[in-house]
């Protein structure tokens, strides 16, 4: 048998614990007499690829899972570019749609209405209450692009989950999916008689509040060291539960905060592109958005900093950015604005409403489109060829999810654009070959942070999550790419290199918390940055070898 002993810290004391050991020996006759598990890699992964629909290999992958969570991590971290979209966008998108349909056993926490009062004694009974680190919490309401899907938006927690596993080391068993069930406003699932939500209207905003308070409070009482990531509310409750939370619990928001740190990483990548080519300087870039919910005025916010780096101040920066929603150009003279619009409202235009996204490329004369709007094909051809119009390199980043809802696809995008296009979205697309090169599309989405960001606050034991959390986040991952990946014009690392990606993000995540005051962790802080990375690879997760043999 195989003992790895590794040094861990208690109460200032160092000990030692065994973190690996060889599998036991099954008793004999309860496993076929050719069981290695090299080939057993081999045959579960014949098995994914037999199947021909995602949904279907979706299912395959959630059953592998359960039955042998080890040989489901292994296949994950050898085969990432492959199976992310399957566990993870676009195929989450289906079987959040299909969840009703689909569903074989419970994985994850529901909370509904019903528990409201009892809400601690429903969280409690969660078998792994010692080992919770992070929970994944969707109220449903808001998942991808797909609308309010109730219930049904549990498989959002637990596909972010496997990615934080995947991803960043993460501990299965200290994972928590909570889907908070309070009703939903999708009459199709109403009437569906397999539709396994309460069937009911959603609550009112003032009982979801309520709701909410009791919720949050119990969860630190039963789960004093859980960090939350919320995920997939509809826009009003994100922003609202974000600000009322985050000071109280550690807590981030993917869609606002974690969208704002991926996208601004991209960014710095891709201005750097562009500008190269137009001569422009970094701070002279403009961005316009299509769409203003929680991921267009996230990524907004944390933009700023893109120019702030350039020594721009708050006010400048803020300028530099235009919105436009379904109405049109955001700005003042359009009348009455949601609370979270108003900030990148322009006062300096005064016309008619302006609707048309080729008149506001020609009016605003941005270097970078991004759209976060769900609006499939919105960047069509005219849209494209104005941007190129303006810029030799122009920045589109599509990033609106899943896939069918994407402002534009990878080969329109270069088609024309003629091969000039700086390029992420938000759901992955393949490669294209233009005159002879290949192109690589960028995947903007928010996993490429979460995970680090997640694993940096655990073993900080963050008291909260900062903005400069976030944006340390932002900037380690910008800084990930190796002289390889910018040879090819990457603005994104690899997907494969994502353990060694979080590992770089959690040190910056870390060393932010550390800075700011809200690290619960002292003997950390004595570690140089070399030996810190160390810890944080030390404290990964790895699948070992087939938990049923
Ligand atoms: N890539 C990522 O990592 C990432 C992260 C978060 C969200 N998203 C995606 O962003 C999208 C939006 O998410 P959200 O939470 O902000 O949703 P939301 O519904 O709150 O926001 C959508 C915005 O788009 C605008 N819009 C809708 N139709 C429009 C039209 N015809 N013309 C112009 N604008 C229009 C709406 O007015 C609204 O401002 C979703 O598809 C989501 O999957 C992607
Ligand atoms: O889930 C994703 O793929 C990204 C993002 O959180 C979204 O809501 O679209
Ligand atoms: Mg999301």
């Amino acid at each position: 048998m195989v003992v790895v002993l590794t040094p861990y810290w208690f109460n200032g004391v160092q000990k030692l614990k065994v973190v690996s050991q060889s599998p036991p020996q099954p008793p004999r006759g309860l496993t076929p007499p050719s069981m290695q598990a090299s080939v057993h890699k081999i045959r579960c992964l014949s098995q994914l690829r037999s199947k021909d629909k995602s949904l279907e290999k979706y299912i395959y992958l959630q059953q592998l899972k359960d039955a042998d969570t080890n040989m489901f991590y292994q296949l994950c971290l050898d085969h990432m570019p492959e199976i992310t979209p399957l566990i993870y966008t676009p195929t989450v998108g289906d079987a959040c749609l299909q969840y009703s349909q689909i569903f074989r056993r419970p994985d994850g926490l529901f909370v509904s209405y019903k528990d409201k009062g009892s809400i601690g004694k429903v969280l409690r009974n969660w078998p792994r209450i010692d080992e919770a680190r992070i929970a994944v919490v969707t109220d449903g309401s808001r998942i991808l692009g797909l609308g309010d899907l109730g219930a049904n938006g549990m498989p959002i927690a637990i596909g972010k989950l496997s990615l934080y596993v995947a991803g960043a080391g993460i501990r299965p068993s200290s994972t928590v999916p909570i889907c908070i069930d309070v009703g939903t406003d999708n009459k199709k699932f109403l009437e569906d008689p397999l539709y396994i939500g309460l069937r009911q209207p959603r609550i009112s905003e003032a009982e979801m509040n309520e709701f909410m308070e009791e919720f949050m409070y119990e969860m630190s009482v039963v789960f004093p060291e859980l960090l939350i990531q919320f995920e997939d509310f509809s826009t009003d409750k994100a922003f609202s539960f974000l600000s009322s939370f985050r000071d109280r619990y550690p807590l981030f928001n993917d869609d606002i905060q974690g969208t704002g740190a991926v996208v601004l990483s991209g960014f710095l990548n891709a201005a750097k592109l562009s500008s190269a080519a137009s001569g422009r300087p970094l701070a002279d870039h403009r961005i316009l958005f299509l769409g203003a919910g929680s991921a267009g005025v996230g990524v907004g916010m944390q933009l700023m900093s893109f120019f702030k780096l350039q020594g721009l101040s708050d006010e400048e920066a803020r300028r530099r950015i235009w919105l436009v929603d379904s109405q049109g150009l955001i700005y003042d003279g359009r009348g009455k604005l949601a609370e979270h619009k108003k900030f990148f409202s322009r006062n300096d235009y005064t016309g008619a409403p302006m609707t048309d996204l080729v008149e506001i490329i020609n009016y605003v004369k941005p270097t970078a489109l991004l759209g976060l709007s769900t609006l499939k094909g919105a960047f069509n051809q005219g849209v494209i060829e104005a941007m190129s119009a303006h810029n030799p390199r122009p920045i589109l980043f599509p990033l609106s999810n899943p896939v069918r809802l994407s402002e534009c696809e990878f080969h329109e995008a270069v088609q024309w654009s003629r091969g000039r296009v700086i390029f992420a979205s938000g759901s992955p697309f393949p490669e294209q070959q233009h005159e002879g090169r290949t192109l690589y599309p960028g995947q903007g989405n928010n996993m490429y942070v979460f995970p680090g960001i997640g694993l940096g606050a655990i073993l900080s034991k963050a008291a909260s999550v900062t903005d400069s959390m976030i944006e340390a986040a932002s900037l380690g991952l910008a800084d990930a790419l190796t002289d390889e990946e910018r040879g090819l014009e990457l603005i994104y690392p690899r997907i494969e290199r994502i353990r060694d990606i979080s590992a770089q993000i959690a040190l910056a995540v870390i060393r932010c918390a550390q800075k700011e005051g809200v690290d619960r962790t002292p003997h950390l802080q004595q570690l140089d940055d070399a030996e810190l990375l160390k810890h944080i690879k030390g404290k990964m997760w790895n699948p070992e070898h087939m938990s049923h043999l």
